[in-house]
Protein backbone atom coordinates (compact mmCIF):
# COMPACT_ATOMS: atom_id res chain seq x y z
CA UNK A 1 0.00 0.00 0.00
CA UNK A 2 1.35 2.98 -1.11
CA UNK A 3 1.21 5.93 1.67
CA UNK A 4 3.16 8.52 0.43
CA UNK A 5 6.31 9.51 -1.62
CA UNK A 6 9.55 10.51 0.15
CA UNK A 7 10.22 14.17 0.49
CA UNK A 8 13.10 14.48 1.98
CA UNK A 9 16.54 12.48 2.93
CA UNK A 10 18.70 13.70 5.76
CA UNK A 11 22.09 12.12 6.55
CA UNK A 12 23.77 13.47 9.98
CA UNK A 13 27.29 12.82 11.47
CA UNK A 14 26.42 12.53 15.02
CA UNK A 15 29.47 11.53 17.56
CA UNK A 16 29.37 11.19 21.46
CA UNK A 17 32.79 11.81 23.03
CA UNK A 18 32.55 8.38 24.98
CA UNK A 19 36.55 8.46 24.49
CA UNK A 20 37.03 11.06 27.19
CA UNK A 21 35.64 8.45 30.04
CA UNK A 22 37.48 5.67 28.84
CA UNK A 23 33.72 4.21 27.37
CA UNK A 24 34.19 1.75 25.01
CA UNK A 25 37.73 1.41 24.79
CA UNK A 26 39.77 -1.79 24.06
CA UNK A 27 42.76 -3.56 22.67
CA UNK A 28 42.25 -2.30 19.47
CA UNK A 29 39.96 0.73 19.94
CA UNK A 30 41.72 2.96 22.75
CA UNK A 31 39.62 6.13 22.45
CA UNK A 32 36.36 5.43 20.99
CA UNK A 33 34.07 8.53 20.35
CA UNK A 34 30.82 6.28 19.82
CA UNK A 35 29.28 7.74 16.60
CA UNK A 36 26.56 7.14 13.49
CA UNK A 37 25.65 8.12 10.65
CA UNK A 38 21.93 8.97 11.54
CA UNK A 39 19.29 8.97 8.34
CA UNK A 40 16.10 10.54 8.25
CA UNK A 41 13.87 9.60 5.42
CA UNK A 42 10.85 11.62 5.51
CA UNK A 43 7.60 10.98 3.18
CA UNK A 44 4.80 13.76 2.14
CA UNK A 45 2.29 10.49 4.16
CA UNK A 46 -0.83 12.02 5.60
CA UNK A 47 0.59 10.24 9.20
CA UNK A 48 4.06 11.73 8.58
CA UNK A 49 5.70 8.34 8.15
CA UNK A 50 9.45 8.51 8.46
CA UNK A 51 12.02 6.40 8.37
CA UNK A 52 15.13 6.82 10.45
CA UNK A 53 18.77 4.44 10.26
CA UNK A 54 21.90 4.77 12.13
CA UNK A 55 25.02 3.04 11.38
CA UNK A 56 27.37 3.01 13.59
CA UNK A 57 30.85 3.79 13.81
CA UNK A 58 34.02 5.24 16.11
CA UNK A 59 34.19 8.62 15.15
CA UNK A 60 36.15 8.97 11.59
CA UNK A 61 34.03 6.33 10.18
CA UNK A 62 31.02 8.33 10.28
CA UNK A 63 32.80 9.64 7.18
CA UNK A 64 33.02 6.55 5.30
CA UNK A 65 29.31 5.68 6.19
CA UNK A 66 28.47 9.16 4.68
CA UNK A 67 29.19 8.60 1.32
CA UNK A 68 27.66 4.82 1.34
CA UNK A 69 24.73 5.05 3.03
CA UNK A 70 21.72 4.48 0.68
CA UNK A 71 23.63 2.19 -1.59
CA UNK A 72 21.19 0.05 -1.95
CA UNK A 73 19.40 -3.28 -0.04
CA UNK A 74 21.51 -6.69 0.03
CA UNK A 75 20.89 -8.49 -3.23
CA UNK A 76 21.15 -5.47 -4.92
CA UNK A 77 23.77 -5.77 -7.55
CA UNK A 78 24.94 -2.09 -7.40
CA UNK A 79 25.85 -2.35 -3.45
CA UNK A 80 28.85 -4.45 -2.26
CA UNK A 81 28.75 -6.54 0.76
CA UNK A 82 30.79 -3.47 2.58
CA UNK A 83 29.25 -3.92 6.28
CA UNK A 84 27.51 -0.46 5.87
CA UNK A 85 23.90 -0.61 6.78
CA UNK A 86 21.07 1.08 6.93
CA UNK A 87 18.46 -0.01 9.07
CA UNK A 88 15.20 1.61 9.54
CA UNK A 89 12.28 2.53 11.52
CA UNK A 90 8.49 2.83 10.73
CA UNK A 91 5.51 3.65 12.30
CA UNK A 92 3.16 0.69 12.74
CA UNK A 93 2.15 -1.92 14.92
CA UNK A 94 3.59 -2.73 17.92
CA UNK A 95 5.04 -6.30 16.52
CA UNK A 96 5.02 -8.13 19.86
CA UNK A 97 1.17 -9.21 20.71
CA UNK A 98 1.10 -12.15 23.12
CA UNK A 99 0.04 -15.67 21.24
CA UNK A 100 2.32 -18.09 21.83
CA UNK A 101 3.93 -19.21 25.49
CA UNK A 102 7.63 -17.74 24.31
CA UNK A 103 6.02 -14.79 23.73
CA UNK A 104 4.31 -14.32 26.99
CA UNK A 105 7.36 -15.64 28.55
CA UNK A 106 9.77 -12.69 26.80
CA UNK A 107 6.89 -10.32 28.63
CA UNK A 108 7.22 -11.45 31.46
CA UNK A 109 10.65 -12.01 31.83
CA UNK A 110 12.61 -10.08 29.05
CA UNK A 111 15.68 -11.81 26.71
CA UNK A 112 18.85 -12.03 29.28
CA UNK A 113 21.39 -9.91 29.33
CA UNK A 114 25.22 -9.35 30.15
CA UNK A 115 27.06 -6.46 30.62
CA UNK A 116 30.51 -5.30 29.16
CA UNK A 117 29.85 -1.88 31.22
CA UNK A 118 32.56 -2.64 34.11
CA UNK A 119 35.38 -3.61 32.59
CA UNK A 120 36.53 -1.35 29.34
CA UNK A 121 40.27 -1.91 29.16
CA UNK A 122 40.58 2.20 29.94
CA UNK A 123 38.63 1.49 32.71
CA UNK A 124 41.28 2.33 36.20
CA UNK A 125 41.04 -0.99 38.48
CA UNK A 126 39.37 1.29 40.97
CA UNK A 127 36.99 2.08 38.73
CA UNK A 128 36.26 -1.68 37.66
CA UNK A 129 35.71 -2.98 41.48
CA UNK A 130 33.00 -0.06 41.92
CA UNK A 131 31.10 -0.72 38.95
CA UNK A 132 31.26 -4.49 39.13
CA UNK A 133 30.04 -4.28 42.66
CA UNK A 134 27.36 -2.06 41.52
CA UNK A 135 26.73 -4.33 38.84
CA UNK A 136 26.28 -7.45 41.39
CA UNK A 137 23.68 -4.82 43.28
CA UNK A 138 21.56 -4.69 40.38
CA UNK A 139 21.63 -8.23 39.79
CA UNK A 140 24.09 -8.98 36.60
CA UNK A 141 25.30 -12.47 36.71
CA UNK A 142 26.82 -12.28 33.13
CA UNK A 143 30.07 -10.05 32.56
CA UNK A 144 32.58 -9.13 29.85
CA UNK A 145 36.21 -8.26 30.46
CA UNK A 146 38.27 -6.50 27.41
CA UNK A 147 42.13 -8.20 26.99
CA UNK A 148 44.25 -8.26 24.99
CA UNK A 149 46.89 -5.30 24.92
CA UNK A 150 49.20 -6.66 27.52
CA UNK A 151 49.38 -9.95 29.36
CA UNK A 152 50.02 -8.38 33.13
CA UNK A 153 47.39 -6.06 33.11
CA UNK A 154 44.82 -8.97 31.75
CA UNK A 155 45.46 -11.37 34.17
CA UNK A 156 45.33 -8.70 37.07
CA UNK A 157 41.91 -7.51 35.95
CA UNK A 158 41.19 -10.83 35.44
CA UNK A 159 41.56 -11.74 39.09
CA UNK A 160 40.04 -9.02 40.02
CA UNK A 161 36.81 -9.73 38.50
CA UNK A 162 36.55 -13.30 39.31
CA UNK A 163 37.20 -12.11 42.93
CA UNK A 164 34.59 -10.01 42.68
CA UNK A 165 32.01 -12.15 40.97
CA UNK A 166 32.81 -15.59 42.57
CA UNK A 167 33.31 -18.67 40.91
CA UNK A 168 29.90 -19.34 39.81
CA UNK A 169 29.00 -16.30 37.47
CA UNK A 170 30.06 -16.32 33.87
CA UNK A 171 32.59 -14.20 32.92
CA UNK A 172 33.72 -13.66 29.00
CA UNK A 173 36.79 -12.08 27.42
CA UNK A 174 36.99 -10.08 24.11
CA UNK A 175 40.23 -9.27 22.83
CA UNK A 176 38.95 -7.34 19.47
CA UNK A 177 41.45 -9.13 17.27
CA UNK A 178 44.37 -8.26 18.84
CA UNK A 179 46.56 -10.98 18.19
CA UNK A 180 47.82 -13.55 15.13
CA UNK A 181 46.06 -17.18 15.69
CA UNK A 182 49.62 -18.74 18.07
CA UNK A 183 49.15 -15.69 20.29
CA UNK A 184 46.23 -15.90 20.69
CA UNK A 185 46.01 -19.76 21.94
CA UNK A 186 48.91 -19.01 24.04
CA UNK A 187 47.54 -15.97 25.71
CA UNK A 188 44.60 -17.69 26.27
CA UNK A 189 46.23 -20.82 28.02
CA UNK A 190 47.44 -18.57 30.52
CA UNK A 191 43.70 -16.88 30.89
CA UNK A 192 42.08 -20.56 31.18
CA UNK A 193 42.64 -20.13 34.94
CA UNK A 194 40.22 -17.84 35.01
CA UNK A 195 37.36 -20.08 33.31
CA UNK A 196 36.27 -17.65 30.58
CA UNK A 197 32.99 -19.15 28.58
CA UNK A 198 34.15 -17.31 25.55
CA UNK A 199 37.17 -15.44 24.12
CA UNK A 200 35.75 -12.88 21.21
CA UNK A 201 37.29 -11.74 18.55
CA UNK A 202 40.54 -13.77 19.26
CA UNK A 203 42.08 -12.65 15.86
CA UNK A 204 40.84 -10.82 12.57
CA UNK A 205 37.50 -10.97 11.87
CA UNK A 206 37.92 -12.62 8.60
CA UNK A 207 40.22 -15.09 9.15
CA UNK A 208 38.00 -18.23 9.09
CA UNK A 209 40.63 -20.68 9.18
CA UNK A 210 42.50 -18.84 12.12
CA UNK A 211 39.52 -19.10 14.19
CA UNK A 212 39.06 -23.04 13.75
CA UNK A 213 42.46 -23.29 14.80
CA UNK A 214 42.13 -21.60 18.12
CA UNK A 215 38.86 -23.19 18.38
CA UNK A 216 40.10 -26.40 18.32
CA UNK A 217 42.94 -25.25 20.54
CA UNK A 218 40.92 -23.83 23.29
CA UNK A 219 37.59 -25.71 23.18
CA UNK A 220 39.73 -28.51 25.12
CA UNK A 221 40.55 -25.97 27.70
CA UNK A 222 36.49 -25.03 28.17
CA UNK A 223 36.83 -22.47 26.28
CA UNK A 224 34.61 -21.51 23.56
CA UNK A 225 35.34 -18.54 20.51
CA UNK A 226 32.82 -16.11 19.85
CA UNK A 227 32.72 -14.09 16.97
CA UNK A 228 30.95 -11.87 14.41
CA UNK A 229 30.53 -8.03 15.50
CA UNK A 230 32.67 -7.39 12.14
CA UNK A 231 31.53 -9.63 10.01
CA UNK A 232 29.62 -8.05 7.30
CA UNK A 233 27.72 -10.36 5.04
CA UNK A 234 26.00 -13.73 5.70
CA UNK A 235 28.80 -15.61 3.54
CA UNK A 236 31.30 -14.81 6.32
CA UNK A 237 28.98 -16.34 9.03
CA UNK A 238 28.17 -19.30 6.73
CA UNK A 239 31.92 -20.61 6.42
CA UNK A 240 32.80 -19.73 9.68
CA UNK A 241 29.90 -22.30 10.52
CA UNK A 242 30.94 -24.87 7.87
CA UNK A 243 34.19 -24.36 9.35
CA UNK A 244 33.16 -25.05 12.99
CA UNK A 245 35.36 -22.13 13.99
CA UNK A 246 32.93 -20.48 16.95
CA UNK A 247 30.46 -22.13 19.19
CA UNK A 248 29.16 -18.08 20.39
CA UNK A 249 27.27 -16.74 16.84
CA UNK A 250 27.79 -12.78 17.25
CA UNK A 251 25.49 -10.48 14.68
CA UNK A 252 25.52 -6.78 14.57
CA UNK A 253 22.62 -5.00 13.71
CA UNK A 254 24.92 -2.41 12.04
CA UNK A 255 27.60 -4.16 10.21
CA UNK A 256 25.21 -6.33 8.69
CA UNK A 257 23.41 -4.56 5.77
CA UNK A 258 19.55 -4.56 6.81
CA UNK A 259 17.45 -6.56 8.59
CA UNK A 260 17.23 -9.19 6.34
CA UNK A 261 21.15 -10.11 6.13
CA UNK A 262 21.14 -10.88 10.14
CA UNK A 263 17.74 -12.47 9.45
CA UNK A 264 19.81 -14.79 6.84
CA UNK A 265 22.32 -15.64 9.78
CA UNK A 266 19.93 -16.32 12.45
CA UNK A 267 18.48 -19.31 10.36
CA UNK A 268 21.88 -20.73 9.31
CA UNK A 269 22.97 -20.71 13.65
CA UNK A 270 19.59 -22.43 13.86
CA UNK A 271 20.23 -24.94 11.44
CA UNK A 272 24.35 -25.18 12.61
CA UNK A 273 23.04 -25.00 16.48
CA UNK A 274 25.33 -22.77 17.54
CA UNK A 275 23.73 -19.92 19.83
CA UNK A 276 23.52 -16.33 18.88
CA UNK A 277 24.55 -13.89 21.23
CA UNK A 278 24.08 -10.77 19.56
CA UNK A 279 26.63 -7.49 19.65
CA UNK A 280 25.62 -4.12 21.06
CA UNK A 281 28.56 -2.14 22.01
CA UNK A 282 27.93 0.89 20.79
CA UNK A 283 25.70 3.45 20.06
CA UNK A 284 22.29 2.57 19.15
CA UNK A 285 22.85 -1.08 19.25
CA UNK A 286 20.84 -2.13 22.29
CA UNK A 287 18.10 -0.47 21.00
CA UNK A 288 18.19 -1.87 17.62
CA UNK A 289 19.43 -6.38 18.24
CA UNK A 290 16.70 -6.83 20.91
CA UNK A 291 14.15 -6.90 18.06
CA UNK A 292 16.36 -9.48 16.48
CA UNK A 293 17.50 -11.91 19.15
CA UNK A 294 13.40 -11.19 20.68
CA UNK A 295 12.68 -12.89 17.43
CA UNK A 296 15.21 -15.66 17.29
CA UNK A 297 14.04 -16.65 20.48
CA UNK A 298 10.26 -16.61 19.33
CA UNK A 299 10.52 -17.50 16.11
CA UNK A 300 13.81 -19.20 14.94
CA UNK A 301 16.15 -20.57 18.24
CA UNK A 302 13.41 -21.32 20.36
CA UNK A 303 15.96 -21.71 22.98
CA UNK A 304 17.94 -19.84 26.18
CA UNK A 305 20.53 -22.28 26.34
CA UNK A 306 24.03 -20.58 26.21
CA UNK A 307 22.57 -17.69 24.47
CA UNK A 308 22.46 -13.94 26.34
CA UNK A 309 22.54 -10.51 24.57
CA UNK A 310 25.54 -7.93 25.29
CA UNK A 311 24.30 -4.58 27.13
CA UNK A 312 25.93 -1.31 27.49
CA UNK A 313 24.96 1.53 29.73
CA UNK A 314 25.70 4.78 27.08
CA UNK A 315 23.95 6.56 25.26
CA UNK A 316 20.71 4.86 26.00
CA UNK A 317 19.26 8.72 26.75
CA UNK A 318 19.53 9.28 23.25
CA UNK A 319 16.87 7.35 21.77
CA UNK A 320 13.00 8.61 21.66
CA UNK A 321 12.23 4.69 22.06
CA UNK A 322 15.69 3.21 24.88
CA UNK A 323 15.63 -0.19 25.64
CA UNK A 324 14.18 -1.19 29.21
CA UNK A 325 16.26 -3.50 31.39
CA UNK A 326 14.55 -5.17 34.31
CA UNK A 327 16.77 -7.52 36.31
CA UNK A 328 19.78 -8.06 33.63
CA UNK A 329 17.40 -8.66 31.23
CA UNK A 330 15.99 -6.41 27.87
CA UNK A 331 12.00 -5.70 28.52
CA UNK A 332 10.63 -6.44 24.89
CA UNK A 333 10.00 -2.76 23.00
CA UNK A 334 6.34 -1.99 22.74
CA UNK A 335 6.33 0.59 20.76
CA UNK A 336 6.16 0.57 16.40
CA UNK A 337 9.29 0.28 14.52
CA UNK A 338 13.08 -0.80 15.24
CA UNK A 339 13.61 1.56 17.88
CA UNK A 340 15.90 3.36 15.76
CA UNK A 341 14.86 6.93 16.67
CA UNK A 342 17.52 9.73 18.21
CA UNK A 343 15.83 12.70 20.30
CA UNK A 344 16.39 16.05 17.53
CA UNK A 345 17.70 17.49 20.59
CA UNK A 346 20.52 15.16 21.10
CA UNK A 347 21.65 14.81 17.03
CA UNK A 348 21.59 18.97 17.49
CA UNK A 349 24.08 18.96 20.29
CA UNK A 350 26.43 16.36 19.11
CA UNK A 351 26.45 16.86 15.07
CA UNK A 352 30.16 17.26 14.06
CA UNK A 353 31.96 19.33 14.10
CA UNK A 354 29.05 22.98 14.90
CA UNK A 355 27.07 21.14 17.36
CA UNK A 356 27.12 22.70 20.60
CA UNK A 357 29.02 19.90 22.39
CA UNK A 358 32.01 19.59 19.55
CA UNK A 359 32.47 23.65 18.97
CA UNK A 360 33.02 23.60 22.68
CA UNK A 361 35.23 20.27 22.27
CA UNK A 362 37.08 21.39 19.90
CA UNK A 363 37.41 24.98 20.94
CA UNK A 364 39.55 23.58 24.05
CA UNK A 365 41.82 21.53 21.66
CA UNK A 366 43.08 24.26 20.08
CA UNK A 367 43.66 26.29 23.02
C1 LIG B 1 34.95 -0.23 20.28
C2 LIG B 1 33.79 -0.96 20.86
O1 LIG B 1 33.45 -0.40 22.10
C3 LIG B 1 34.08 -2.45 21.04
O2 LIG B 1 35.04 -2.64 22.05
C4 LIG B 1 32.81 -3.18 21.37
C5 LIG B 1 32.96 -4.65 21.49
O3 LIG B 1 33.90 -5.27 21.06
C6 LIG B 1 31.90 -5.38 22.18
O4 LIG B 1 31.00 -4.75 22.72
O5 LIG B 1 31.97 -6.60 22.15
MG1 LIG C 1 33.51 -7.43 21.02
Amino acid sequence: MVRGRISQLSVRDVRFPTSLGGHGSDAMHTDPDYSAAYVVIETDAEDGIKGCGITFTLGKGTEVDWSREGCGAPGDSSCPKCGVGLVGQAGGKACLEVTCGHEKQMLAQGYPAYTTSCAWLGYSDDTLKQLCAQALKDGWTRFKVKVGADLQDDVRRCQIIRDMIGPEKTLMMDANQRWDVPEAVEWMSKLAKFKPLWIEEPTSPDDILGHAAISKALVPLGIGIATGEQCHNRVIFKQLLQAKALQFLQIDSCRLGSVNENLSVLLMAKKFEIPVCPHAGGVGLCELVQHLIIFDYISVSASLKNRMCEYVDHLHEHFKYPVMMQRASYMPPKDPGYSTEMKEESVKKHQYPDGEVWKKLLAAQEN
